[in-house]
């Protein structure tokens, strides 16, 4: 239950007086429902036995005539009002939970975490706060009612004739603790088993959904999809237990109702033979009985929901405890410089050693550097840490002031399901067409763009579909460079461009460079051309450097991959 706790303090907190009201109005429906009942009996007992006698004429009908209809009304009133204040509640203390959860995953470790598994992002941010709803309004709510109105009914049956209470002290404890315990953590295993299959299956749909080419030339769709249809069996497997035991907490619930009901009726027999009970308090009695162990009902469902609610409570926790605190701006850099870095240090969790390990660069306010080094050197880490996608552990960094103080143009920047005016349009929400064009112009997308029927209308899908990968990334430049910023971070942005695309494309960028420090991480030696000076990283830190001119530079530029 402890992983429960942080998810209460958060209904507690947000909704308390509503979440109390719903429960008591609840608790009012069911009362209501049960007096209706016992008086229902009562009434018809007692006027039936009037009947048999002289009494009849005096007999009050009104009275309770005009309680039976005022009880129905209230149980009406009181069902509609707690399920608009309890849904209403919940709906609202689910909506600040999942603000909290998108805050938790806003962290750069719990973003990378569910980069790596997006599909299991998709089912937390869907099933498993949805899982939560049932904690107050399958268990905790039905729970704090059912409770109430069982003593509400011990109370008054205790008034009426304390022996008439034995029975239903015997079988609550029984039907509406020990069964639902049962119910519950019966159901823990299979909940889990269900909730994992589910990820499965739906991961994998989605794997072979995108990759049915892949998975064809490979020879694997077969297999995929048998592994589909195992996910899809686990899943079956795992509802058709916990179906099972919701009916067998129906029958069990079904049979201790059946026992109050017989056990009450022997004790009122004996009762009302011994003159201690009248022959329409008995009825209430018996009626009384029977319904209140209805009462518990709803715990039958809920019992399974907890199962659910615990292990999506389980595993959403740990992202609702982490408050993104907003990152301190980065402080500002020497006049002159765009970047300044020094002896920073970083090691990604797990990591056996430091990817940046005491690096120290500048970058000059107009200058263009050049970033090259072997594969895993560290280049991409050191562009998401200016970006401010991961934190340094160790160093100094400081940047140009500016809003923003960097554009970054990664080898993972997303294209979105929009027009390609909606895509650029993030960058610059004011730009104006011309302004937009200019940008995909000097990215090399001018010619594509006159192509286009619908032009800046045109339609891009999901990541961009519709484009080749090489308009994808130009399509990217051209968002980037509609960000004014001190500083440029590209990543490689010819990279699965043809020579000539991009050499022309590398032109007409060279004159937007000015007014701006720019570092360029590649391999190419055509991207490193356009820089004023090489910085070469190895082990996590700058091993050497060279200055457009100098013998050294043609050296460096000589180890990079030619065009
Ligand atoms: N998110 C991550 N978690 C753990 N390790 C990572 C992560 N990203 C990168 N690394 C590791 O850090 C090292 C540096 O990776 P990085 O992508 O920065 O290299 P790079 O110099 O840009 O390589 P390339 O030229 O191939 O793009 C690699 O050994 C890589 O495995």
């Amino acid at each position: 239950m402890k992983p429960l706790s942080p998810i209460m303090a958060l209904f507690w907190q947000e909704r308390r007086s509503a979440l109390l009201g719903g429960a008591a109005m609840m608790a009012m429906t069911l009362l209501a429902g049960i007096a209706l009942l016992g008086l229902s009996g009562w009434f018809i007992t007692a006027t039936a036995l009037a009947g048999l006698t002289s009494a009849a004429l005096a007999f009050d009908v009104f009275i309770p005539g005009a309680s039976i209809r005022l009880l129905a009304l209230v149980r009406t009133g009181a069902r509609y009002s707690e399920r608009l204040v309890t849904h209403d509640a919940t709906l609202r203390v689910l909506a600040g939970l999942r603000e909290r959860l998108f805050r938790g995953h806003a962290t750069a470790e719990g973003a990378e975490a569910l980069q790596r598994r997006p599909a299991r992002l998709l089912f937390r941010l869907t099933s498993e706060v949805d899982a939560l709803d049932s904690l107050y309004l399958r268990v905790l709510a039905p729970l704090a009612a059912a409770l109430l109105v069982s003593l509400a009914v011990l109370v008054g049956l205790w008034l009426a004739a304390p022996a008439l209470t034995w029975p239903l002290l015997v079988l609550l404890p029984l039907a509406g603790g020990l069964l639902p315990w049962w119910i519950a953590r019966a159901a823990l295993r299979p909940g889990r088993r269900r909730a994992a299959a589910i990820e499965a299956l739906r991961s994998r749909a989605i794997d072979a959904a995108q990759g049915q080419v892949d998975l064809l030339m490979a020879g694997r769709a077969e297999a995929q999809s048998a592994s589909i249809m195992a996910a899809d069996a686990r899943l079956a497997s795992a509802e058709d237990t916990l179906n099972r035991l919701e009916t067998r907490g129906a029958a069990l619930l079904f049979l201790a109702g059946q026992a109050a009901l017989v056990g009450t009726l022997l004790v009122t027999a004996i009762l009302a033979e011994q003159g201690t009970v009248s022959a329409p308090i008995a009825a209430l009695a018996v009626l009384a009985a029977m319904a209140v162990l209805e009462a518990f009902a709803p715990l039958r469902r809920g019992a399974l929901e907890l199962g659910r609610a615990l292990l999506a409570a389980r595993r959403l926790a740990p992202r609702l405890k982490e408050e993104a605190a907003p990152a301190a701006p980065l402080p500002v850099a020497p006049a002159g410089l765009a970047l300044h870095l020094r002896d920073l240090r970083l090691r990604y969790p797990g990591a056996r050693r430091a990817v940046l390990d005491g690096c120290s660069l500048d970058v000059g306010a107009n200058e263009c550097v050049a970033l090259v080094g072997e594969s895993g050197a560290g280049k991409s880490t050191l562009l998401s840490l200016l970006s401010g996608e991961i934190e340094a552990g160790g160093g100094h960094v400081s940047l140009a002031a500016g809003q923003p103080r960097t554009v970054w143009m990664s080898q993972r920047t997303e294209l979105f399901q929009d027009s390609l005016r909606g895509n650029l349009l993030l960058a610059a929400p004011r730009a104006r067409d011309a302004e937009l064009m200019e940008a995909l112009d000097a990215a090399g997308l001018g010619p594509v763009l006159a192509s286009l029927p619908d032009g800046l209308d045109t339609r891009l899908g999901e990541g961009g579909f519709g484009l080749s990968s090489g308009q994808a990334r130009r399509l990217m430049l051209a968002r980037a460079l509609l960000r004014p910023a001190p500083l440029w971070l590209l990543d490689e942005p010819t990279e699965g461009l043809d020579r000539e695309t991009a050499l022309a494309l590398l032109d007409r960028l060279r004159p937007r460079l000015a007014g701006h420090g720019t570092l360029i991480v590649t391999h190419l030696r055509r991207e490193a051309e356009l820089a004023d000076r090489l910085v070469l990283l190895r082990d996590g830190r700058v091993v050497a450097e060279a200055r457009r001119g100098t013998p050294d530079h043609l050296a460096l530029l000589d180890q990079l991959r030619p065009d």
